[in-house]
């Protein structure tokens, strides 16, 4: 196969640079980069590097182009990376801080929320309970009665301010802390109230789920998934809300008293064959708590209408894994507790089985507060097994974990003796090393620490949110791009049915010019069939024809240099030499002096530009132009 240096005039030269070939440009800009460009700025100027092209869907495009576009990605992956450390700097100065305000806030918390008056026609004879920002004082008889809390909710307080002061735990389990929140409080107090909530005044659980999602979806540097468990502690038995439901409704013994709790040798718990859900989204994770919820046992009391017989435990496992983490998971658990009534059974006229199921209630309150007081004073023993719900608890109430306990009180007179029970049993929980209130000083200084830390985690945070979005810019034009590099790019698929065509390539380059930068980088000479591949010979005398322009091409230049250079009709030039003749007589001003320049004819070929940057042969004459589209797919195979 003989192809001609004419044939090579059809590819465009966008690229050439300098002198000469930025003379070619404006008129022979047909000419293949490869033979002209790349060559000729090979042979001519040594330092610049041979541009060779990539042929493609979209044209012919310098290969370094793609070369510019790799190394864009990598900068960019470079940036995302960097990013992402300094935010790990900053997310561990944030965790640290709030870990650091808990441990100073004491890591059992006790808080305590008084309920409203809820019958406005009963007469109030006297207010018992008075509430200021961090004390409760109780009027009993004639003597008053102070009890300390680290915060005080007062009748008004409404579930949003509620869960403000839980929000930092909440964040503490998803930085990796076991936590536990309780609600304890006598029968209608509002433990499930604060817990639940309404429809209207939604509660603490309902609000963390909503939480949980929203700060997993807000953390770039971590990836949370999160799985629900429920269960309820029922006279010392263990019974799973979450399985599928019994035919029976009723509370068949043999399926409460099948779990067992199992606690490995790292001191980690698990309930044996409890039902654990994925929980892919806030509503999702609502649809499961509504679910266990109604399978909560309840009956009735002289005290509430549908009083909790149970403490119902409510897991969210934490599964987190992250760039911080290098790869490897943490997991975490948060518990969310809506403790039993803890009546007097006297009060409740309780016999029989309500009796006993308030008695069973208040044995394990009770040793959850003995657990709470062995751990606040750090008392080597702690009595975790005396109990089913401190002994599923026993690796989420120690060792780091945070817990917080909300005690419900009633703010009527009738009920000012059960107040003062779960008042003693707070004051029991919260119990110090040394028994004695912290001096005012301390106090003090503790409160100041807190600010300071405080303020270093919003810093924290601000700094992290910064680097979230600079991440998340650098990451969509991460994503940009490598879009770009692997559809634009990819490599043309040999199709029989529209072979290549040069005159299609240089089409589309020059409507689409650098502004879109897609090209793919294609061994076309690979992906052909055989028979249209090159052959030595046809390569060979490509080559030949090659140096033969680059000689020209060179003695042209030099000839430029001089402004020597003189055509003679006698001179055989074929029509890429026309065109060569157009650019030395541009080159040499002949044409600039107001003579129309003569549009070169070759065997009826004429130049015809489709962009100021690129010119095409085309021909009048159908049997030259078949020849010549032939000729133009014979090259488009070489490449
Ligand atoms: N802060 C509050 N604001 C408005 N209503 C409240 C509040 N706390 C409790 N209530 C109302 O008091 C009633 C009893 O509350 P709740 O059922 O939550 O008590 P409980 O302590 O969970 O009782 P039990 O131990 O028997 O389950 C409910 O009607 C509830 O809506």
């Amino acid at each position: 196969m003989f192809i001609s240096s004419e044939e090579q005039i059809l590819f465009h030269s966008e690229h050439a640079s300098e002198n000469v070939i930025e003379a070619f440009k404006s008129t022979s800009s047909n000419l293949n980069p490869d033979s002209v460009n790349g060559s000729l700025a090979a042979a001519e100027f040594p330092d610049s590097p041979p541009v060779s092209t990539i042929y493609t869907d979209v044209g012919v495009i310098p290969e370094h182009e793609k070369d510019e576009q790799e190394q864009l990605i990598s900068n960019l992956e470079r940036e995302v990376k960097q990013l992402r450390n300094e935010q790990c700097v900053f997310d561990k100065k944030r965790r640290e801080a709030l870990s650091k305000i808990l441990d100073i806030k004491g890591s059992i918390r006790v808080f305590c929320r008084v309920r409203p008056f809820l019958l406005p026609e009963k007469r109030i004879t006297s207010e018992p309970v008075s509430a200021a920002s961090e004390r409760i004082r109780v009027k009993l008889g004639g003597t008053r009665k102070d009890f300390e809390f680290d915060k005080v909710f007062p009748q008004e307080a409404n579930q949003g301010s509620v869960f403000v002061e839980v929000e930092p735990v909440l964040r503490s389990a998803m930085d990796g802390h076991n936590v536990c929140v309780f609600a304890y409080g006598q029968t209608g107090t509002g433990k499930t109230f604060t817990m639940n909530g309404t429809n209207e005044h939604p509660g603490i659980i309902p609000r963390a789920l909503e939480e949980l999602f929203c700060q997993a979806s807000l953390e770039n540097s971590s990836s949370f998934t999160f799985s629900m468990s429920m269960l309820e502690v029922y006279m010392g038995s263990l019974r799973d809300l979450l399985a599928p439901r019994p035919c029976s409704k009723a509370y068949e013994p043999v399926t409460r008293c099948n779990l067992n709790i199992q606690t490995d040798p790292k001191g980690l718990v698990e309930v044996e064959g409890l039902s654990e859900v994925q929980i892919s989204g806030s509503a999702k994770a609502r649809w499961w708590y509504d679910k266990g919820r109604r399978a909560r046992s309840t009956s009735w009391t002289n005290v509430n209408e549908a009083s909790s017989r149970s403490h119902c435990l409510t897991r969210i496992t934490i599964f987190r894994r992250g760039y911080a983490l290098e790869g490897k998971s943490e997991i975490s658990k948060l518990w969310m507790v809506d403790l039993g009534g803890s009546e007097r059974l006297l009060k409740t006229g309780a016999v029989g089985l309500t009796l006993d199921e308030g008695r069973a209630i208040n044995l394990s309150l009770s040793a959850l507060a003995d657990v709470m007081a062995a751990l606040r004073r750090k008392r080597s023993h702690v009595p975790y097994r005396n109990s089913k719900l401190t002994q599923i608890l026993k690796d989420s109430l120690g060792n780091g974990s945070k817990v917080l306990m909300l005690v419900h009180i009633s703010p009527y007179e009738e009920d000012v003796c059960e107040t003062m029970c779960s008042l003693n049993f707070a004051k029991r929980a919260r119990a110090t090393e040394s028994n004695k209130e912290i001096p005012e000083e301390l106090r003090r200084q503790k409160e100041k620490k807190i600010m300071e830390l405080e303020e270093e985690m919003r810093e924290a945070e601000k700094e992290h949110q910064k680097l979230r979005d600079q991440i998340q810019k650098a990451e969509f034009k991460l994503d940009e791009q490598k879009k770009v590099l692997s559809t634009t790019y990819k490599p043309k698929e040999n199709d029989d049915s529209s072979p290549i065509s040069p005159k299609n390539n240089v089409k589309e380059v020059t409507e689409t010019p650098k502004a879109s930068k897609k090209y793919v980088k294609s061994n076309i000479s690979n992906s052909m069939p055989r028979f249209m591949t090159s052959t030595v010979a046809s390569r060979q005398r490509q080559s030949a024809s090659e140096r033969e322009i680059v000689g020209r091409s060179r003695s042209l230049r030099s000839a430029i240099t001089r402004g020597s250079l003189q055509f003679s009709g006698s001179q055989s030039l074929n029509c890429s030499d026309l065109r060569l003749k157009a650019v030395i007589q541009n080159s040499t001003g002949k044409s600039r002096l107001g003579e129309t320049t003569e549009t070169p004819k070759c065997n009826g070929l004429e130049s015809k530009s489709t962009h100021p940057g690129s010119r095409t042969i085309t021909s009048s004459e159908p049997n030259v132009a078949v020849t010549l589209r032939r000729h133009r797919r014979r090259m488009s195979d070489l490449i």
